[in-house]
């Protein structure tokens, strides 16, 4: 077996906001032998070009962070490309990983996939207890299903394929997309905007009421690697082999109103907030329960505050009209 530091690393997505701060997390653990492939060069919703991708290359492990993500909106406007891509990616890297004898692979789904109105903080046990939230049932479903061919893949063929459920990341390496983007990058853009032009104010989605719970995307990607390197019979000691997953969050969580003002402050926009109630909420709420990863050995880092504004100094230094 290769040694730590020699293993070939495959991170699909690693131009993302969360596949990026992986191979920073690996780089820092002096992982050099890290494999990557933009979109351009290898599409993952086609099987064959997987298949001949890692016939070719001699993979080790695989983080796989390439999916089709997007906020309340992109998902509530593209239902069948969110069901269609992310089952594809997934379903073909996961297949052709194990077609080709790769060990150990981390699928990250998402917090969307528990009930719409699950108890809170949510346990990874209330997984398929009710209702998913109507805005991205398309998406939840299908990272319901790589968390299933995980574990059918390790109860049929003993592979070792994991996953973690993170809660609404940010940081920089965003999607700053004006609709398709989650609501901190875009209401950094809104109001950095707002700010140059003297607008008198700027219009946030919904009610302002739903809470939410905002991991650091560098603390995610430090989870991510904290994961994949626990000894196998660490891993299965917190779960069980159909109830494989593992939630990443903070443990605290604010209303949207609460992170539009963080925003508002850091960005120093002067003008008023105002609250368009014809735009959808989606979920109530989404606190993890993260008992489980506390349990082996992880915490978060970074402070919501402090973490805006080092995404803010990201955005302002790669911003262009
Ligand atoms: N951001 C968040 O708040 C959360 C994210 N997650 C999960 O974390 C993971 C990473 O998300 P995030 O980093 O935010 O997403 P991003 O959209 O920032 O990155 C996704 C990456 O995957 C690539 N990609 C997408 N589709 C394909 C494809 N068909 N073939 C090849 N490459 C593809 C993209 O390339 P390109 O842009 O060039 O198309 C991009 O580099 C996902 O599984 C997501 O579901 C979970 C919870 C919250
Ligand atoms: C990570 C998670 O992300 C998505 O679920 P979400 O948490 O609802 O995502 P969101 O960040 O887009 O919205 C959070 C809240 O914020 C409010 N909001 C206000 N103003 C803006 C705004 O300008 N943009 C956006 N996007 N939201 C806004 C918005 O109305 C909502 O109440 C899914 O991808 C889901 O599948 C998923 O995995």
């Amino acid at each position: 077996m290769k040694d730590k530091l020699n293993k070939r690393i495959y991170v699909a997505g690693h131009r993302g906001l969360v596949g990026s701060a992986i191979v920073r997390a690996l780089r820092k653990r002096d992982n050099t032998n890290i494999v990557t492939r933009t979109h351009a060069e290898l599409e993952l919703t086609d099987q064959q070009q997987v298949r001949n991708f890692f016939a070719s290359e001699q993979i080790d492990e695989v983080y796989l962070a390439a999916a089709r993500v997007g906020g309340i909106h992109a998902n509530n406007t593209y239902p069948a490309e969110f069901i269609h891509d992310n089952l594809m990616v997934q379903s073909n890297v996961i297949h052709e990983a194990w077609r080709a004898g790769v060990k150990k692979l981390l699928f990250l789904g998402s917090s969307c996939i528990y009930p719409r109105l699950a108890e809170q903080p949510i346990r990874e046990e209330y997984l398929m207890s009710g209702a998913l939230e109507p805005t991205n049932e398309p998406y939840a479903i299908a990272k319901i299903a790589g968390i299933k061919m995980c574990e059918s893949y390790n109860r049929q063929y003993g592979t070792d394929y994991r996953s973690v459920m993170p809660t609404n990341l940010y940081g920089p390496g965003d999607n700053y997309h004006p609709e398709n983007s989650h609501v901190i990058p875009a209401l950094i853009r809104r109001f950095h905007e707002a700010k140059l032009s003297s607008a008198n104010k700027v219009v946030i989605w919904g009610t302002g009421t739903p809470r939410r719970e905002f991991l650091y995307v560098d603390d995610m990607a430090d989870a991510c690697v904290h994961v994949m390197g626990l000894d196998r019979s660490v891993y299965e000691s917190h779960t069980t082999p159909m109830l494989s997953h593992i939630n990443v969050g903070t443990g605290e969580d604010v209303t949207i109103k609460e992170v539009a003002e963080i925003i508002r402050k850091v960005v120093g926009f002067g003008g008023d907030i105002e609250f368009d109630a014809s735009k959808p909420d989606g979920t109530p709420r989404k606190l993890m329960n993260t008992a489980k990863l506390t349990s082996l050995g992880w915490r978060p880092g970074m402070r919501l505050g402090e973490g805006i504004k080092e995404t803010y100094a990201c955005f302002q230094a790669e911003y262009k009209a």
